[in-house]
Order: C-alpha cells, then sequence, then structure tokens
C-alpha cells in the first residue's frame, strides 16, 4: 500500500462574515500518496487556497471554522491547538506561496531566515550554517555564501521564489503546498522554479499539492488532478482521466477556456457568468450548471448526491447532469 502523506475526509471550511458563518468549501475528500502530486485547479474563488490554507493550519480560529479531517502522514490536524501546529508546521509540511515578497522579513538577511526556519524545530544545531548553504544549493543557488547575506530586495523574483522553497523545504517535510508559486514570475523563470520544484518531489520522494491556473503545467507535473467548483470537488482522477476523458461540464469548460489550447488566430473560449460568492453558494446543488444558458432549470435546479460517482477506477465526478452532455455542448449557443 502507497504511503498516504494527505488525507482529507470531509473537509468543510466556515467564515464568519456579519456575525453569520458561510460555507467557503465543503465535503473535501483529497488524498496525496509518497511521491505523487496532486494539482488542484478551478477558477478564482472557488476555494482552492482555503483548502490549502485548512492544512497549514493558517485560518484565524476567531472567524473560521475548520471540520472534517486532514491527516498529513497519519497526524489528525483538525482540533490542534496553535501551539501544537507551530511544532507542526514547516515539520511535515511546507509551504509554497505565491509572492515571496510578502511572505519574507525584509528586514533579516536571507541566510538568517532559513537558518531560523531551521532552528524554531532545533535551536542549539551547530551546523546551521552549512544546513543553510546545502539548502540554498539545493534550490539551484551557487552563489550560496553571497545569497545568503543578502535582503531580500537585493534579489530578483525567482531568486526570492527559490528562497522560499529553500525555507519550505528546511526541515524535510514530506508533504509540500505550493499555492500558485509561479504566478508572479516571467515564463523562463516560472519553468524553472517548476523544474526545480519536480526535482525536490523526486528527490525526496515527498508528496505535492500544487495549485495552480496553468493547465500546461498541471500536465506536465501533475500525477493527480482535482477540479474545484464553487467550494466542492466536482471532478477527479488521474491527469490522463481528467485530461482525456473529462466528464463534469465544468472540467470541460476548464479544458476549453485554456489560453494554453488557443490556436493562432482564434478567439479565446471564455466561460459564461461567474463563480458565486460565498453568500450565493448551494452545496446540494450542482452550482456550475446555472453557467451553462441552455440547460433546463430542472436539470439546473436538480439536488445532487453526496457521493462522487466513480465512472472508471479512480475517476470520480460530481452529479449527474453530466451524463447528458457531449463534449460539443460545451460550445453550444442559446439557440
Ligand atoms: N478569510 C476569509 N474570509 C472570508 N471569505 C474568504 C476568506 N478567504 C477566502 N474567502 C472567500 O472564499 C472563497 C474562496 O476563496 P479562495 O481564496 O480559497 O479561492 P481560490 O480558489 O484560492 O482563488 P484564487 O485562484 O483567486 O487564488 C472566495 O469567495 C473568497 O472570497
Ligand atoms: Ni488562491
Amino acid at each position: 500500500m502507497a504511503e498516504k502523506l494527505l488525507e482529507a475526509n470531509d473537509v468543510s471550511v466556515d467564515f464568519r462574515i456579519n456575525n453569520e458563518y458561510l460555507k467557503a468549501i465543503s465535503g473535501i475528500n483529497l488524498t496525496i500518496n509518497r511521491g505523487k502530486v496532486l494539482a488542484l485547479v478551478g477558477e478564482s474563488g472557488s476555494g482552492k487556497s482555503t483548502f490549502a490554507t485548512s492544512i497549514m493550519g493558517l485560518h484565524n480560529p476567531e472567524y473560521t471554522k475548520v471540520s472534517g479531517s486532514i491527516k498529513v502522514a497519519g497526524k489528525e490536524l483538525v482540533g490542534l491547538s496553535e501551539k501544537e501546529f507551530d511544532d507542526y508546521r514547516g515539520v511535515s509540511v511546507g509551504m509554497i506561496f505565491q509572492d515571496p515578497l510578502s511572505s519574507l522579513n525584509p528586514l533579516m538577511k536571507i541566510g538568517d531566515q532559513i537558518a531560523e526556519a531551521i532552528t524554531v524545530h532545533d535551536k542549539n544545531n551547530p551546523e546551521v550554517k552549512n544546513r543553510v548553504r546545502t539548502l540554498l544549493n539545493d534550490v539551484g543557488i551557487d552563489e550560496e555564501k553571497r545569497v545568503a547575506d543578502q535582503y531580500p530586495h537585493q534579489l530578483s523574483g525567482g531568486m526570492r521564489q527559490r528562497v522560499m522553497i529553500a525555507i519550505a523545504l528546511a526541515n524535510e517535510p514530506d508533504l509540500i503546498i505550493a499555492d500558485e508559486p509561479t504566478t508572479a514570475l516571467d515564463a523562463i523563470i516560472q519553468a524553472q522554479i517548476l523544474e526545480l520544484i519536480k526535482d525536490i518531489q523526486k528527490k525526496k520522494d515527498a508528496g505535492v499539492l500544487l495549485i495552480t491556473h496553468n493547465l500546461d503545467v498541471v500536465s506536465e507535473l501533475a500525477d493527480d488532478v482535482a477540479v474545484m467548483y464553487a467550494g466542492q470537488i466536482v471532478e477527479k482522477g488521474s491527469v490522463e482521466q481528467i485530461f482525456e476523458n473529462p466528464k463534469h461540464p465544468y472540467t470541460r469548460s476548464l479544458l476549453k477556456a485554456d489560453p494554453n489550447n488557443v490556436r493562432p488566430g482564434e478567439e479565446l473560449y471564455s466561460i459564461p457568468g461567474t463563480v458565486p460568492s460565498l453568500a450565493e453558494m448551494d452545496f446540494n446543488k450542482d452550482s456550475f450548471l446555472q453557467r451553462v444558458p441552455w440547460l433546463d432549470e430542472k436539470v439546473v435546479n436538480a439536488d445532487v448526491p453526496e457521493q462522487m460517482e466513480e465512472v472508471e477506477p479512480g475517476h470520480f465526478v460530481r452529479g449527474t447532469a453530466w451524463k447528458d452532455f457531449s463534449f460539443d455542448d460545451v460550445n453550444r449557443n442559446e439557440d
């Protein structure tokens, strides 16, 4: 049996807004095995970061409720105190954020920040300096001595992201979460950083949760894909299943709207409508159907079975409306 590094079962997150709790994600079931990359995709506002943040224990408990079960390397995280989360964070799981500049301390030298990430958990380690250099080397920085003495603003965006990755790796976590790790970088640097994440993942045999809007990146890096819409997983499976045999109309729409697929001279398809706000969400329905203009109201408003349907081994789809869809339907006009 493959070792499960992440097991999320029936995970929900509610945010308190104006004294009322609103659900942002609901019923999330996802697993990542050792050595595997799971890509989480979906439009802006679908709940991807809300899920990632719950694994890191970074939601403010004063206005956030996380329920269900999230196990990392077998350890239950839901219900941990902040102190317990502090001991866990960075040790079993490391996170790479989109914007390194806002996550790094502007007043602290790079070497000291990496050392801090190590020493938080092993304060008297005499080898810290060496370890910092090794980490910088691991993320492809050759001039590790010079870089260790610099401040974040003295580095390029790509270098800063490498430093962030070094920090995420400081304690050799089994699980790495990368939330849009390359969005702020230009194309060449993006490719280098992704290559780096892939190398590290292979070398450490880590599990990776990769959140990205770039489906090319997904097809290159991911083993499995989960598609999120309006706070729920609407489809999941292997990367081949999702790309070659997409079932849910949302998955099909996302693939069709992929800018990597647009041919020269062709206009890029954009999905009509928008992702619902938290107040508008209905977790008993297949929310995406509201954005399919030609669908019958009865179909749109039908309640959806709680369990996803397994359409082929390991390939799961939410709801039933997809059964009536052909691939061309995504394209269909109202007439
Ligand atoms: N702390 C919060 N308080 C209230 N609402 C929140 C909070 N964080 C996120 N939300 C809401 O939850 C929903 C999901 O947001 P989330 O950031 O998880 O989406 P996302 O899929 O990561 O989007 P993006 O691709 O833009 O990063 C959105 O409607 C967002 O406004
Ligand atoms: Ni996000």
